[in-house]
């Protein structure tokens, strides 16, 4: 008997918004046990089923009944902001019935006070464990943790988090239900039971799957299936182009950004020289259109729009969300036929298709060379095969070249299980972190409360540190290594066995940075006083793991080694002696330098497509280095502070808000207080004539238009914020900037 949203015990209201406006009059069966199971009585549920069989809607259903009928809220977590927004776009058709919904994904250095008046919150891991560590009053009416994506419990860098806001509820005497969603985990009752929850497992699927390895003609698929694939190219083409005739879209997931962009090459190719009318010419040229406006790189927009106009597109974390998200709404409405996308970024978005290719089932891992992914990453692609309300089944493809890589194919994915999830939380670097925190946030102050918070872990559970004396003092060998560390970079004291953090201590915790980061960076700041430049602070700064550098390429080896050893004595941290030329000893602080030197031509406004063609960098890397810069010169700029090393706190401050906009100093006023205006603009307004506040608002609209971009809607609009910002004094002012403004060759 099929359980009917009218039988469910909730209010009248949640259950006529989910027939009417939902449209579902009946559970899902993998709904339909979790209901079983408790979810809607507050039992915490582990849901791990398949891609789109209904987990996030319950959970919504869930939340949204746990604020009407308990009236405490609830927090959902995930894994990337991207996602976040997506979940806060799902909720927000709550708020009719009266339900306050946000998202908080941003500083961590704030208690976030203003959350207290929402009902649901939805953050990623990191920031749920930043507020954890401020401990704001509220947290006392969370009734429900929804954790999304929980196989990131295996995620080295991600996975300790959760285990750490798990153990910090824990500690802080909350018992909110817990309800874990994935799509596939191989040890899920042991991760059920380490969350105290039911677990629900199945493998229903709203459409049915069939997975299945291409050998040149033939499509093999496990339900034992064959279909010859008329051949129009190479594999991976054919496969998209016979899906795409049959009335279905691809989606082909690449080993790398290179090859997702040949692919949708060749895709868009074959869709436009195709005899079938496979696309809405009009509809594709409009996307195309759009994106070519929202790419802020010329070069990238110029190429996606031509592919976009046949029908085909490549998706990778090159782009700008803004792109990106153009391109998955048309993607989603069929404008887009085919996309090639790659692997990494399979987790972070919901696309169906009804075939999936996975082109490269290989992929390169620095320090091991060309690895087989793992059978995990393979089931969450395949997963996404099948549209519902769309396609009547979905197919998801493997490639191979001879009979023995076919079968090999299906052992080692196919008929494969998911690999189980295995906590990273003993690595020393998650350990020193979450050890700071802990202590500088008061959960634990002496050995036998440490032990509590990890006694809470899946780590202490998995590596069985209760019933084994050798895995028991390993750990503890290594929680006194790590406590030691801390102690040495200045950032805990030790008094007969009480352990509390230091000035310096409180500030890592509080600005998120790691405490290997942190030592870095105190120890850069103590030795570039009274020689900082932009250049040394910016080198000092993307040292943080946090900061993916940019590689060294053949043929640039000269550049960057000479560069290195003019700017030695300067730049911070670097070893006494200098590696020989030809050691790879060299190479990490090439790749600092290089990186470092990108940002400061950014900041000096060198143009933004000469500076991604430069660097061999995109859009997407571009904004990433722009974000996670500013928080992090915004924790170095606090370090500072605390070592009293007030002028150099100043310096970095100013660095933060000219890497913020990419623009020298001198315009970065009105950059700063004028909405509307970027780098490019205030560069204009300014060799206009415009280089204040002031002088906007005394100027007049005709006058402002004589800069170049400047319509007379924006001039308008700047005077009229000028004026305001004079009349309430709210201006922001910026000191003027005693640096050479040029290039790395300035610094030399
Ligand atoms: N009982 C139901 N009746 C009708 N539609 C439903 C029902 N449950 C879910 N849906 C719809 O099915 C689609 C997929 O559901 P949902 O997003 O909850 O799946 P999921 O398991 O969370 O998938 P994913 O793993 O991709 O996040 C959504 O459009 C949702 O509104």
């Amino acid at each position: 008997m099929t359980m009917l949203i009218a039988d469910l015990s909730l209010p009248d209201v949640l259950k006529t918004f989910i027939e009417e406006k939902r449209n579902a009059k009946f559970l899902y069966p993998p709904q339909e046990e979790a209901v079983r199971r408790g979810i809607l009585n507050g039992e915490s549920v582990v849901m791990v089923t398949s891609t789109a069989s209904g987990k996030t809607f319950l959970a919504e259903v869930a939340a949204i009944s746990n604020v009407l009928i308990n009236d405490r809220k609830t927090i959902v977590t995930v894994p990337l902001k991207a996602l976040a927004y997506e979940k806060l776009m799902d909720f927000k058709a709550y708020e009719e019935l009266g339900i306050r919904i946000t998202a908080s994904t941003g500083e961590y250095d704030s208690d976030d006070r203003w959350l207290e008046s929402f009902d649901v919150i939805i953050t990623t891991y990191e920031k749920l464990d930043s507020i954890l560590r401020h401990k704001p009053a509220w947290l006392g009416d969370v009734g429900q943790l929804i954790i999304d994506e929980l196989h990131y419990l295996g995620d080295p860098e991600r996975g300790p988090i959760i285990e750490s806001i798990i153990s910090k509820i824990k500690l802080l005497g909350l018992t909110p239900q817990i309800i874990g969603l994935s799509a596939t985990i191989g040890n899920a009752e042991e991760l059920a039971g380490w969350l105290g929850a039911k677990l629900v497992k199945t493998n229903w699927r709203p459409i049915p799957l069939r997975e299945g390895v291409y050998l040149r003609p033939f499509l093999s698929f496990n339900d034992g299936t064959k279909i010859r694939v008329r051949e129009v190219g190479d594999p991976v083409t054919s496969l998209a182009m016979d899906s795409l005739n049959g009335g279905g879209q691809a989606i082909v997931f690449t080993s790398s950004r290179s090859s997702a962009v040949k692919v949708a090459k060749q895709l868009a190719k074959a869709i436009c020289d195709s005899q079938s009318r496979l696309i809405d010419v009009e509809a594709a040229s409009r996307t195309a259109e759009e994106v070519r406006r929202a790419s802020s790189s010329k070069l990238l927009g110029d190429e996606l729009s031509q592919l976009i106009r046949c029908g085909a597109s490549f998706h990778h974390a090159g782009l700008e969300l803004e792109v990106r998200r153009l391109i998955e709404e048309a993607f989603r409405q069929r404008i887009i036929r085919a996309l090639a996308s790659t692997t990494t970024l399979a987790a972070g978005v919901n696309l169906p298709a009804r075939r999936v290719i996975i082109g490269d089932y290989r992929r390169y891992e620095a320090g091991e060379g060309m690895v087989d992914i793992p059978v995990m990453e393979y089931k969450q692609m395949a997963g996404r095969a099948g549209r519902p309300g769309l396609d009547p089944y979905g197919e998801a493809v493997l490639i191979a070249s001879n009979d023995r890589e076919a079968r090999r194919l299906f052992d080692l994915y196919v008929n494969a299980e998911p690999e189980n999830v295995v906590s990273r939380f003993f690595v020393e670097e998650n350990l020193a972190f979450n050890l700071l925190s802990i202590i500088a946030s008061g959960y634990a102050s002496n050995m036998n409360e440490i032990n509590d918070f990890l006694s809470n872990t899946l780590a202490y559970s998995q590596y069985r540190i209760a019933s084994n004396v050798i895995q028991r003092n390993a750990l503890m060998r290594r929680v006194d290594d790590m406590l030691k560390f801390l102690i040495e970079s200045g950032f805990i004291e030790e008094s007969n066995g009480e352990f509390a953090a230091t000035p310096l201590g409180l500030a890592v915790n509080k600005t998120y940075i790691d405490p290997y980061t942190a030592n870095d960076y105190v120890r850069g700041l103590r030795e570039l006083n009274g020689k900082a430049n932009n250049l040394n602070l910016l080198f000092l700064a993307v040292k943080s793991r946090k900061i993916p550098k940019l590689r060294v390429k053949r043929g640039e080896e000269d550049k960057w080694s000479d560069a290195l050893v003019r700017n030695w004595s300067r730049l911070p941290l670097m070893p006494p002696t200098l590696p020989d030329y030809d050691d790879d000893e060299l190479n990490p602080f090439m790749e600092e330098l290089k990186t470092a030197t990108m940002m400061l031509d950014w900041i000096n406004e060198v143009d933004e497509d000469a500076l991604l063609k430069q660097y061999d960098a995109q859009p997407g890397d571009l904004r990433m280095y722009i974000d996670q810069l500013d928080w992090l010169l915004g924790a170095m700029s606090e370090l500072a502070r605390i070592l009293k090393l007030r002028e150099l706190a100043g310096r970095i401050g100013m660095l933060r808000l000219r890497v913020k906009y990419g623009i020298k100093a001198d315009a970065l006023e009105l950059a700063l207080n004028l909405e509307g205006i970027g780098r490019t603009r205030a560069r204009e307004l300014y060799r206009a004539g415009f280089k204040s506040i002031e002088d906007i608002a005394n100027s007049t609209p005709a006058k402002l238009q004589q800069a170049r971009g400047i319509g007379p809607t924006l001039a308008n609009s700047l005077i009229e914020q000028a004026k305001k910002l004079m009349e309430t004094g709210r201006i922001t002012r910026v000191p003027r900037d005693e640096e050479p403004s040029g290039d790395l060759s300035d610094y030399l």
